[in-house]
């Protein structure tokens, strides 16, 4: 699913309005619709509404979202702020449109408002919306911060009021903190990075009709992994298909005290599904890999503690993936020196193998074209120097695949995966219960399994990142996040496996 710029939304929007053809003010109106149908769902009709509009289409849709809540025997109070001359024509014709019934205050400083919501009510946030150009300030501030004190649950129309969706909300400045935002069609950029995502809430995306014509033609560089797309990635396994068909990988890592990383890799792997998978160890990981992992083969270095070498005939595994718990001994980053000036099946490269990259520039300038890359964004900082913004992360992630000719999984509650062509793809699945050691050694795995069966380096991204969260979100769901640890995510990939391919 693409996330589009404000600019490409006014353009559908318009794009609809002249096409469909439909009227601004029936568009408005069917968005209202969809929010009062996402509302009704979940409030019955003793939930009073106070709904906060401004004075552009942002607030349009919450004077309609009020009249429509109060056909349906809602409780409604409106609170107007910047009205004026300046008002949108839509804005207007909805205010007339307004219920005398249904009280209505402007408000020009924060002495104007209840001095607390009644707690069983509902705050809706109609205040700005993509329209956003500056920070807020005098009365929409006031309001805000009024909001954000409230008790009661604060749900945002379109987007949080004060925050801008496709460039940087300068620091320090008010914006709403949603509980729920209800964002029209697609999702903002915003909402999946780091410093604003906290601010949305749980968002949910509503669709409006708009034009299916723009909506496939437009090009954006951001787009959102969804199942629908996602499974569309899965290959079956056909009936006549053996061990081989399904690839030969090796994993490379593990160091004393660190065996457990590289153990829940391979399992990772195996349950993605490879064919067949060789683990190289030092020499103090191979009755645990023997014990922990019986599927495995083991291949053992000369050193009893960490690694030294990679085995000597490469051409038989389909992908290679280092890293976990590798540790950072001089003599592990001189073997990734050797490697990496041989004839490599494709790479996925982790932990102190990113630590590696990071502090050896030959290792940089000769990192393999097509490799995966999974850092957390320390280790990504190690590799391209300190991102000052969610933005400048974002360029970092860009330039960095297109010099070293890579794909970044760029690991986060929403993770990045960046391209060598400059297309970008956030994750959707996933919970906080995953922010638990070992979990990416897990990712590691699975990716490797899924690049030796034959995925290509972004199927493989697409496909192993999302199938990551949602083995998390099953194990979550079973278990609870506070006591979800690793391993619980390998267990859970089939269950992924399975939901994904049925998901209709
Ligand atoms: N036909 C359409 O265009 C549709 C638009 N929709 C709604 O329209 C919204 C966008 O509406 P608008 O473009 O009117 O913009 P907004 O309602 O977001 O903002 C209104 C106006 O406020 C002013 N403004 C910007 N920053 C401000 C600030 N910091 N303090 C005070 N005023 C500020 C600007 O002049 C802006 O045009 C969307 O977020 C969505 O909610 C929906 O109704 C769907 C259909
Ligand atoms: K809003």
């Amino acid at each position: 699913m693409k996330i589009l710029t404000a600019a490409q939304i006014r353009a559908a929007d318009a794009f609809t309005i002249a096409q469909e053809p439909i009227s601004s003010l029936d568009l408005m109106e069917r968005a209202a619709n969809a929010v009062v149908a996402w509302l009704t769902q979940r409030h019955g009709s003793e939930t009073p509404f106070f709904v906060f509009c401004g004075p552009g289409n942002n607030g349009g849709d919450g004077l309609a979202v009020a009249r429509l809540l109060h056909q349906r025997g809602y409780d409604l109070h409106v609170f107007l702020v910047g009205a004026g001359p300046k008002q949108s024509s839509d804005f207007t014709q909805n205010l007339n449109r307004l219920p005398q019934e249904i009280p209505v205050t402007p408000v020009t400083s924060a002495s104007e408002l209840p001095t607390a919501l009644p707690q069983q009510a509902v705050a809706l946030d109609a205040l700005l919306g993509t329209g956003l150009t500056r920070a807020l300030e005098g009365p929409f501030a006031q309001v805000v911060d009024y909001l954000n004190q409230q008790p009661v649950p604060l749900v945002s129309v379109d987007v949080p009021s004060g925050l801008f969706t496709d460039a940087a909300t300068p620091a320090g400045s008010t914006v709403v903190q949603a509980d729920i935002t209800l964002t029209f069609e697609q999702p903002k950029l915003a909402f999946v990075l780091p410093s604003s995502g906290p601010n949305v809430g749980e968002w949910h995306v509503l669709p409006i009709g708009l034009h299916p014509d723009f909506l496939a033609q437009v090009t954006s560089p951001y787009q959102l992994l969804v199942p629908e797309n996602v499974k569309k990635l899965l290959r079956p396994r056909a009936k006549f298909s053996h061990k081989g068909t399904f690839g030969h990988a090796l994993l490379a890592g593990g160091s004393y005290g660190k065996m457990g990383a590289i153990t829940m890799s391979s399992q990772a792997a195996l349950r993605a599904g490879v064919g067949l998978l060789t683990v190289q160890v030092p020499q103090v990981g191979y009755n645990i890999l023997q014990t922990a992992v019986p599927e495995a083969m083991v291949l053992t270095d000369e050193q009893a503690d960490y690694l030294t070498q990679f085995p000597e005939d490469l051409s038989r595994y389909q992908c290679i993936g280092i890293g976990p718990g590798l540790g950072q001994a001089e003599a592990s980053g001189l073997a990734l020196e050797n490697l990496f000036r041989q004839k490599l099946p494709p790479l996925v490269l982790d932990a102190d193998a990113l630590n590696l990259v990071a502090s050896n520039r030959q290792l940089r300038q000769h990192l393999p074209p097509g490799s995966i890359l999974t850092p957390h964004p320390k280790e990504f900082e190690r590799l391209t120097g300190p991102a000052t913004s969610d933005d400048h992360r974002l360029q970092l992630l860009q330039s960095f695949c297109a010099e070293h000719d890579c794909y970044v999984v760029l690991k986060g509650a929403h993770t990045c995966i960046g391209t060598p062509t400059g297309d970008f793809y956030f994750n959707t699945t996933g919970n906080p219960g995953m922010a638990t050691g070992g979990t990416g050694d897990v990712l590691t795995g699975i990716l490797t399994g899924l690049r030796a069966q034959g995925y290509s380096a972004l199927e493989a991204c697409q496909l192993g990142v999302y199938l990551h969260g949602l083995a998390g979100d099953l194990a979550a769901e079973a278990l609870g996040e506070a006591s979800l640890v690793a391993s619980d995510v390998y267990r859970y990939l089939g269950a992924a496996l399975k939901k994904l391919s049925q998901n209709p």
